[in-house]
């Protein structure tokens, strides 16, 4: 089969409104895309049967290279090939695979005549980009071999879903590269793209770039992956999402702390309190499936401005205080909730908590004035802000063959301008 010779992808960060962690069990969590926040990778075709990563997001100053021939393609097994019938087949995690990778990860550095050291962050990005490609690889490709390079206006590991972009981008890419999926024909997002088609090319690169977050994350609720390959408002239950309309046009200002921490561990602590005290932590994750409950109750109650903004607000504050007891609290977080209240506006963390970023509702009668103040005080401690709206396109794809090369795109600004961008 006969391919473009490059592709272009790229794919959302989110924002998790209400329910973050609630959602691992089951609840009902509230999500949109972030329209300007995104992930950018470009797949080359090369032709001498190498595979390149670079990561410069993660301070990788040097690609990694492996030979294709060096991937344990025996720990994959037939069935789980993706060849024509992986469209209706459930995905297993191939923990085997993974473990075989681990050495292999740490080769990609041997060529290299500058010494780096490929830390806990960076290999866990390879081992993602190695375990899609073994398991995805298809002999009837023309291209025998790629070249990724990542660029990011995403804050990695903040809240925002870094990894889930990064992990649908990969998805999306190798599907392409590998011939398992086609460039779609549309200009714009098919707005009722239906989550549950398991034969269409988004279902399927949803279910890899779920396997790629096991891999960073550990046991996600699928979340993450799924709004940053839809885009849109969401709400979502046990791999079942809904649009939220009404929800695209609240405006929220993001807060970085630049506090850093692991989603997976945040995760893992909130399961260890779980299983200590269930009958504590269970009714607070139903608590904060009320609040997402509440939330779509009252978007589209034709409450006045007024009235809908004040119950947003009041939910974002029990919000707030339910998922602290969960100990996913920070005390910048709480820092962030100090200094908007003093402006009257309401605040929570927004993804895994620990530090991140913080959300705080904008209400219409907030001025521009009234931002830049509130922004001035926040980046006078240090935090970094930006304002936001939520519910832009999801995957979205070029055939950058004869479009875009290396050079244009390690140093465009602004690569949601290039024309030509395509929505399955
Ligand atoms: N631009 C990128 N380049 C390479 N790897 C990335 C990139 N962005 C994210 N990652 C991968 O994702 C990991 C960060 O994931 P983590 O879940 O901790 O943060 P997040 O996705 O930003 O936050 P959250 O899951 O709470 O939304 C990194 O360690 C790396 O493995
Ligand atoms: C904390 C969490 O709920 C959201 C992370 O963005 C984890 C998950 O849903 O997988």
């Amino acid at each position: 089969m006969s391919l473009p010779t490059r592709y272009l992808v790229s794919a959302p960060g989110k924002v998790i409104l209400f329910g973050e962690h609630a959602v691992v069990y089951g609840k009902t969590a509230i999500a949109g895309s972030l329209d300007g926040l995104r992930t950018y990778m470009l797949f080359e075709k090369r032709n001498d049967g190498f595979l390149e990563l670079n990561l410069p997001k993660l301070d990788l100053r040097y690609p990694l290279i492996w030979p294709i021939s060096a991937l344990p393609f025996s720990k994959v097994a037939p069935a789980s090939k993706a060849t024509d019938n992986t469209f209706s087949q459930e995905l297993t995690f191939n923990e085997e695979l993974l473990k075989t990778l681990k050495p292999i990860v740490l080769e990609g550095n041997s060529g290299n005549q500058n010494s780096q050291e490929i830390n806990e962050l960076q290999q866990v990005a390879a081992s993602v980009f190695l375990y899609l490609y073994t398991s995805l690889e298809d002999k009837q490709t023309s291209w025998c071999g790629t070249t990724v390079h990542v660029t990011s206006n995403l804050p990695v590991g903040a809240g925002l879903g870094s990894s889930a972009s990064y992990s649908v981008c990969l998805a999306t890419g190798l599907l392409l590269v590998l011939g398992h999926i086609t460039i779609p024909n549309y200009d714009e997002r098919i707005s009722d793209s239906n989550i549950s088609d398991s034969s269409s090319p988004m279902n399927l690169i949803n279910r890899w770039a779920f396997q790629a977050e096991k891999i960073i994350h550990g046991v996600p609720s699928g979340i993450d992956n799924t709004v940053s390959t839809y885009g849109g408002a969401v709400s979502f239950t046990k791999g079942v999402m809904e649009n939220v309309s009404g929800f695209q046009s609240l405006r929220f200002l993001l807060t970085n702390t630049k506090v850093p921490r692991n989603t997976r561990i945040l995760v893992a602590n909130v399961r260890i309190l779980h299983d200590k005290y269930p009958h504590i932590v269970v009714p607070i994750l139903e608590a904060i499936e009320g609040i997402s409950a509440s939330f779509k109750e009252i978007i589209n109650s034709g409450d006045s401005e007024k009235e809908l903004n004040q119950k947003i607000e009041e939910l974002i504050d029990l919000n707030h205080y339910l998922i602290n007891s969960l100990g996913v609290g920070h005390p910048s977080i709480d820092k962030v909730r100090e200094i908007t209240a003093q402006y009257s506006l309401h605040s929570k963390l927004t993804g895994a908590g620990g530090g991140g970023c913080v959300l705080t509702l904008l209400r219409d009668d907030v001025t521009n004035d009234d931002i830049m103040r509130i922004m001035h005080a926040l980046t006078s401690v240090g935090f970094e802000c930006f304002e936001t709206k939520v519910g832009g396109p999801g995957i979205s794809v070029i055939d950058a063959s004869s479009t875009i090369n290396k050079q244009e795109f390690l140093s465009s600004s602004n690569m949601q301008q290039i024309s030509g961008w395509k929505h399955f």
